[in-house]
């Protein structure tokens, strides 16, 4: 059996009186990849966004309950949030590479970490972008803008930006929603293989990709975690109705 990577208890979020996640319980596992559907507005983005504490930057947000990572609370007044991100990265929806060369996006975080040493940042420059599978493509203009790649490669791009600072935890919002068919397999396929080392936790619109790259799915309605299993399970036979009846496509 799989360790727990993430165990969250009685979590509630307020938007200002909106109640938008209501009592979740969930424990995710290490090294595996965990998928969260549901219909717009149900609360996916919200929940991802608690697992490092990016809902703290949004006024009138109250949050209470525990999400424990390697038995810590992270919401204790001891954590420094910007360890916590390190631990935790996060992949957005759109690719957003910062307006510098591709060496300088993978080399910014450890750079904030204080690394300076050369040879050790073109180490991790080079172990990042292998990582993210983007190497072979851009080992010859490391020094180009990154805004010049592809969309497909600029994500792959923010990955390795996320994998430089040596995180357990990979959040990802709607990675692919912006990319083509091609470029989206391609982030698949990296998914697949980044969970061999590391802990992956994934919002999707799309229930097929859902299935495809996840070993654990999660169903939110309306802040509600509905049900919560294994992904071959919740698709092929889910216990609950509201489930049956969002991923046979009656509503959402
Ligand atoms: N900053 C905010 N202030 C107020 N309400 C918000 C804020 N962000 C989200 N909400 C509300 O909280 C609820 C959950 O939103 P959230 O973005 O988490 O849903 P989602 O499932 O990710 O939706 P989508 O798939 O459309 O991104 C929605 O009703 C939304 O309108």
């Amino acid at each position: 059996m799989k360790h727990h990577a993430i165990s969250v208890q009685d979590l509630n979020l307020y938007y200002g009186d909106k109640h938008a996640l209501k009592d979740i319980k969930i424990d995710i596992e290490e090294k595996s990849v965990t998928a969260l559907i549901g219909p717009s507005g149900c609360g996916k983005s919200t929940f991802l966004r608690t697992l490092n504490r990016m809902n703290d930057l949004i006024s009138g947000v109250k949050i209470s309950g525990v999400i424990n990572v390697h038995d810590q609370n992270i919401y204790d007044n001891e954590v420094e949030v910007e360890m916590l991100r390190k631990q935790i990265g996060m992949v957005f929806q759109a690719p957003n590479p910062f307006p510098k060369s591709i060496y300088d996006n993978v080399a910014y975080g450890p750079r904030i970490h204080g690394m300076r040493n050369k040879n050790e940042l073109d180490q991790i420059v080079e172990k990042s972008l292998r990582g993210a599978a983007l190497w072979d493509e851009v080992k010859d203009r490391l020094k180009d803008r990154a805004t010049g790649l592809s969309g497909g490669q600029q994500q792959r791009l923010c990955i390795a930006r996320a994998l430089a600072v040596e995180p357990e935890i990979l959040l990802m919002d709607e990675p692919t929603s912006a990319l083509d068919p091609i470029s989206t397999a391609k982030i698949e396929e990296l998914v697949q293989e980044l969970k061999q080392n590391y802990t992956i936790v994934i919002v999707t619109h799309n229930m097929q990709q859902a299935a495809r790259i996840s070993d654990k799915t999660a169903f939110f309605l309306n802040g509600d975690l509905i049900e919560y299993n294994d992904t071959d399970t919740l698709f092929s036979n889910p216990e609950d109705q509201k489930t049956e009846d969002y991923i046979t496509g009656r509503f959402g």
